[in-house]
């Protein structure tokens, strides 16, 4: 069979509402025989690395796969806990708070499940799980705020991969940011203020986003201008000024440049500029992972108190804070506009019986 389909289907099934929520992904253990698979997966992508395929595999399989993995393993057993990999935790968390979200909207001619472009839960699975529980209108949400082709195309390809070999094609809506969304600015201000209420204002608040090799920025992708935009949005919304905070970018990866101002590099010269104390919130980063959890909240820490600085914070990320998953039930929400008023089958459902008591 050339495509994937559902034979013996019920024509009394109702037609469901599907929503898709994914992340990047995590390896599936903090091995290195885990690391290696996970790593390659994700840096064999050329949405990723944009070289040309053959230099960059002879330098991925010769180099870094023999590198990258042993360090990153220790790394990953850093910040891993009895329930396994913190993104794979709280997108699994968020998930279930968000179907309950919408359930209490839509009844459960809504189903809800998540998958990671990377390694496990794969897309195919999910989507597998969706199309036998009736789904035919499909909104998929990737928690990406700020758009990538890097991330956000990336988990279109994955997606597309998979549908593109299925005989019946769900009616399908993409998130592809939120990043300016009311909603979304709202719940990063109210963890930022309830840090505030707990723990008093720093000199600086830093807002740290994941980078990108600043060629993809030259090339088109509006990435960069996002992270700004939250940036900005986020400062008017919590009544800051210029000089109260800073936009910088984090996790570099290769040799070439990436968007500027690094985080690290950032953290090292404000203790010399008079900047005792700094707060660190990731608006980029939907649940903590790896790359907040370590990077962020230990490796910078310790280059900031190193360099002189008296008082650092790492700011928790939105995981499944109440006003985090209100901002996704609103977004999808408005997403499903349209589609709503035909989660209401009855009238297909009579039609179906009927045509099937006739034997057709
Ligand atoms: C939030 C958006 C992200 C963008 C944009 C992004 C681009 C990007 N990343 C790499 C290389 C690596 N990223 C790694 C981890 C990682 N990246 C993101 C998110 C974005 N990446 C997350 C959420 C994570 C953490 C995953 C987890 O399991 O916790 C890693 C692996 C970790 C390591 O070995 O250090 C690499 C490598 C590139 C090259 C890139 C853009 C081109
Ligand atoms: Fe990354
Ligand atoms: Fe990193």
């Amino acid at each position: 069979m050339q495509f994937k389909g559902s034979p013996n289907f019920s024509h009394q099934q109702a037609d469901k509402i599907g929503v898709l929520v994914t992340n990047l992904g995590t390896p599936d253990a903090p091995t290195r025989p885990a690391l290696k698979r996970y790593l390659k997966e994700f840096l064999s992508d050329p949405r990723v690395v944009e070289t040309p395929r053959w230099l960059w595999w002879l330098i991925l399989n010769l180099v870094i796969l023999n590198i990258r993995p042993a360090r990153s393993a220790a790394a990953y057993r850093s910040v891993w806990s009895e329930q396994g990999s913190p993104l794979l935790t709280h997108t699994k968390a968020q998930c279930e708070a968000l179907r309950e979200a919408l359930r209490a909207d839509h009844g459960d001619h809504v189903e809800v499940e998540f998958a990671m472009r990377y390694g496990n839960p794969s897309i195919a699975s999910a989507l597998d799980k969706l199309t036998a529980a009736g789904v035919r209108k499909l909104v998929v949400l990737p928690l990406y705020p700020q758009y990538s082709a890097s991330t956000t195309a990336s988990t279109f390809d994955k997606l597309s991969e998979d549908v593109r070999q299925r005989r019946w094609l769900p009616a399908l809506r993409f998130i592809t940011h939120y990043h300016d969304q009311a909603a979304f600015i709202d719940a990063c201000a109210a963890q930022i203020e309830r840090h505030w209420q707990q723990h008093g204002r720093a000199d600086k608040l830093l807002f740290s986003y994941h980078g990108l090799p600043k060629r993809y920025l030259l090339n088109g992708d509006p990435y960069f201008c996002q992270c700004h935009k939250t940036s900005r949005l986020l400062a008017q919304r919590l009544g800051l000024t210029e000089a109260d905070y800073l936009t910088t970018f984090q996790s570099r990866f290769g040799r070439e440049e990436w968007l500027q101002p690094y985080t690290d590099k950032t953290l090292m010269k404000l203790p010399a500029e008079g900047t005792q104390s700094v707060q660190v919130f990731c608006p980029g980063f939907a649940a903590d992972c790896l790359e907040t959890l370590e990077e962020i909240a230990v490796e910078n820490r310790d280059y900031f108190l190193a360099a002189g600085g008296q008082h650092y914070q790492y700011i928790t990320a939105l995981n499944s804070e109440a006003e985090h998953i209100q901002a996704l039930r609103q977004i999808v929400n408005n997403e499903l506009q349209g589609w709503q008023g035909q989660a209401d089958n009855s009238l297909r459902q009579q039609l179906a019986q009927q045509l099937e008591a006739a034997n057709l």
